[in-house]
C-alpha cells in the first residue's frame, strides 16, 4: 500500500472512530446501529474507490504526507552534514600532522558539539526569543528589523514575512528558495562571504522568520540616492564585487533574478553582500517566471501615451527617477528596471539574466539613473522589451551627458544584449578579462579598501538605513500550536519544513562549551576556521 493510500485509510479509520464515538454518546441507539456500522465497513471494502473524502481530510492527509517527506529529507541531510563535518575534521587533522592523542581530543570535542547541536535543535525559537530594536527595511511581504537575541545579547537582522500575503499574491513557490539558498551557502566550508548569513529560520501561525546577520552599512540604493553617481573607480570596485558575488551564487546552482541596488548590502568594512533571494530559482528548474506574471498586464500594450513619457533632459529624468525610487522599492509590484528582457518575456532564461541586471546597475552608478527608467512601470516595461530599438538612443544620450570611458561604455553594452552574446555567457572569466576591469586583483578583492567605509558608532547603529515608522504595535507572536491541538490545512503546506538552524550559530547561542575556544586550542584558525569562521573564509572563497 503506498503512503497516500495509507494516509487515506488512516484518516478514514480516524473518521469512523470519531463517528462511532459520537454515536455511542447518543441514547436509544442499539443493535440497529451496530448492524449499520458493519454494513458500512463491508461497503467500504467493496467500493473503496468511490469514497469521497472531505476537503479537510484530504488537506490534512496531504499536509501529513509533505511533513513526512520533509522530515526524512531533512533527517538524511543532517546525517550527511554530520558526516561531512567528521570527514572535514579528519582531513584537516591529517594536513596538520596531528599526533594520535591530539586527534582523539579533537574527535571527542566534535562529538560533544554534535550532541550540543542536537540538543539545541530541540529548543523552540519564536519571535519572543528576540527583542526588536528598530525597523530597517520594508518589502512587499513584510519588514526587516534589527533585533537582539535575548539569550545571548547578539544582534541580528530579522526578516518577517506575512504568510497570508504570500498566499494571496501566489508567491508561496518562492518561500523556500530564499531560505534554501541562504542555508545552502552555509556549509562545512563556512559561510559564503558574498551572501548574507542565515542563522535560523522558523515560523508561527501567521509569519515566517529569517534570522540573518545584520549588515550595518545599509544598501546600495541608499548610497546611490545619497551620492547620485559614482566615479569609474568606485563603480569598478562595486561591479567587480557584485560579479564575484553572483558567480558564487551561480556556483551553488542558483540564479538570483532580482539583482538591484536594494539587494546589494554594504558590510561593516564596506564590502558587498547580496540579500533578498525571494525570487531566486534553481538553475535546473526554470519555473514559470513570476515577474512575467506580475507584469503580464502590460504586455502587448506598446502604445505609450504622451503623458506617460519620460522627460528627455538628463536633469528632468534624474529628478523623476529620484522621486519614484523609494516608492517603487516598497511597492508590491516592485520595479522591472533591473530585470532582463528574457525573464520578463517568459522566454526561458538562465544565469545570464543576472549579468543583464549588473549592466543596468553599472549604468545607474555612472549616469545617475537606470537606462530604461520612465515615468511609469508600463513605459519601463515597454522600453526593456524593445531594448534593441530603445537602448542605442539611451546610450547616445548618456554619452552626451556623462563622460563615459570607452571601456565602461563597451562593458555596459556587452551586458545589455541578447543572452547568447551577453558577456558572461561563456563563463565569468569573460567578464573578469574585460578591459574595464584592468588592474583589478580578483583574488584579493575583499581585502582591498572599499570606496565607502561605513562609520558606525555602535553595534546597533542604524544610521545607514532610512527611518521607518512602526505601522502598529508589533503583533503578539502566534506560536505554532502543537499538532495535536491545531489542524494542519492546505494553508500550511507551502511552509512545512521551513525551520533551519545553522550549526555554528546554534552552538554559540545554546551550547555549554564555547566551541571556538575548543577548536582554537591548537592554532587552528586556518584549519578549523572553515567550520564557519568567516574571517578565514574571506580569502579562501574568492
Ligand atoms: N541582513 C540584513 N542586514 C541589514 N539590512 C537588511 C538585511 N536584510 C535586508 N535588509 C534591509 O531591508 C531591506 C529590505 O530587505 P529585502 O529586500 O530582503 O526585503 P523584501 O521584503 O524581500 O523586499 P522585496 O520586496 O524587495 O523583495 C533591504 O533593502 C535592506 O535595506
Amino acid at each position: 500500500m503506498n503512503v497516500e493510500r495509507k494516509l487515506e485509510s488512516l484518516s478514514l479509520q480516524q473518521q469512523q472512530q470519531e463517528e462511532q464515538q459520537d454515536e455511542s454518546e447518543q441514547p436509544n441507539q442499539g443493535v440497529e446501529d451496530e448492524e449499520e456500522e458493519e454494513y458500512d465497513e463491508e461497503e467500504y471494502e467493496e467500493e473503496e474507490e468511490d469514497i469521497n473524502f472531505s476537503k479537510e481530510t484530504l488537506e490534512a492527509a496531504m499536509a501529513t504526507k509533505v511533513s513526512i517527506e520533509q522530515y526524512y529529507t531533512s533527517l538524511f541531510k543532517s546525517l550527511k552534514e554530520r558526516d561531512d563535518r567528521r570527514c572535514f575534521l579528519e582531513k584537516k587533522m591529517e594536513e596538520l600532522n596531528l599526533r594520535e592523542e591530539q586527534k582523539s581530543v579533537k574527535r571527542r570535542e566534535l562529538d560533544k558539539k554534535e550532541t550540543e547541536y542536537i540538543k539545541s535543535r530541540r529548543i523552540r525559537l519564536t519571535g519572543h526569543s528576540f527583542e526588536s530594536i528598530r525597523i530597517i527595511g520594508r518589502g512587499a511581504f513584510g519588514e526587516v528589523r534589527l533585533v537582539k537575541m535575548k539569550k545571548n545579547n547578539k544582534f541580528f537582522a530579522m526578516k518577517k514575512l506575512d504568510k497570508s500575503k504570500m498566499i494571496e499574491k501566489h508567491q508561496t513557490i518562492h518561500v523556500r528558495s530564499e531560505r534554501d539558498i541562504l542555508a545552502d551557502s552555509n556549509n562545512i566550508h563556512g559561510s559564503n562571504p558574498w551572501i548574507v548569513s542565515l542563522y535560523y529560520s522558523f515560523q508561527d501561525a501567521n509569519f515566517l522568520y529569517l534570522i540573518m546577520e545584520y549588515v550595518p552599512g545599509g544598501d546600495m540604493m541608499t548610497q546611490l540616492i545619497k551620492y547620485d553617481t559614482f566615479t569609474e573607480d568606485a563603480t569598478r570596485f562595486y561591479i567587480a564585487e557584485t560579479v564575484l558575488a553572483l558567480h558564487s551564487i551561480h556556483k551553488l546552482s542558483y540564479i538570483h533574478r532580482d539583482i538591484k541596488p536594494d539587494n546589494l548590502l554594504i558590510d561593516q568594512k564596506g564590502h558587498i553582500k547580496v540579500s533578498d533571494f525571494g525570487l531566486c530559482t534553481g538553475l535546473q528548474t526554470n519555473r514559470v517566471p513570476t515577474l512575467a506574471e506580475i507584469y503580464k498586464k502590460y504586455e502587448g500594450d506598446n502604445n505609450i501615451r504622451e503623458e506617460d513619457q519620460t522627460p528627455q533632459s538628463r536633469s528632468a529624468r534624474f529628478d523623476s527617477w529620484k522621486r519614484q525610487r523609494r516608492v517603487l522599492a516598497y511597492s508590491n509590484v516592485g520595479t522591472p528596471d533591473y530585470t532582463a528582457p528574457e525573464v520578463l518575456m517568459k522566454d526561458g532564461y538562465s544565469a545570464e539574466c543576472d549579468w543583464w541586471s549588473v549592466g543596468v546597475i553599472m549604468f545607474e552608478m555612472l549616469v545617475g539613473y537606470p537606462p530604461f527608467c520612465s515615468e511609469s512601470i508600463r513605459e519601463t516595461y515597454h522600453k526593456i522589451m524593445n531594448w534593441k530599438q530603445t537602448l542605442p538612443k539611451i546610450m547616445e544620450e548618456a554619452k552626451a551627458e556623462v563622460n563615459l570611458s570607452p571601456e565602461a561604455q563597451d562593458l555596459i553594452e556587452r551586458f545589455l544584449t541578447d543572452p547568447m552574446t551577453r558577456i558572461g555567457f561563456n563563463g565569468v572569466e569573460e567578464i573578469q578579462s574585460h578591459p574595464f576591469f584592468k588592474g583589478v586583483d580578483w583574488r584579493r578583492l575583499r581585502e582591498t579598501r572599499p570606496p565607502i567605509i561605513p562609520q558606525l558608532s555602535s553595534p546597533t547603529d542604524t544610521s545607514n538605513f532610512d527611518h521607518y515608522e512602526e505601522e502598529q504595535q508589533p503583533e503578539p507572536m502566534q506560536p505554532v500550536q502543537s499538532k495535536s491541538r491545531r489542524k494542519i490545512t492546505s494553508f500550511d503546506i507551502p511552509f512545512i519544513g521551513y525551520t533551519y538552524r545553522n550549526f555554528d550559530a546554534m552552538r554559540d547561542a545554546f551550547g555549554s562549551v564555547n566551541s571556538r575556544d575548543a577548536f582554537g586550542s591548537i592554532n587552528s584558525r586556518e584549519a578549523f576556521g572553515s567550520i564557519n569562521n568567516r574571517d578565514s573564509l574571506q580569502g579562501a572563497n574568492m
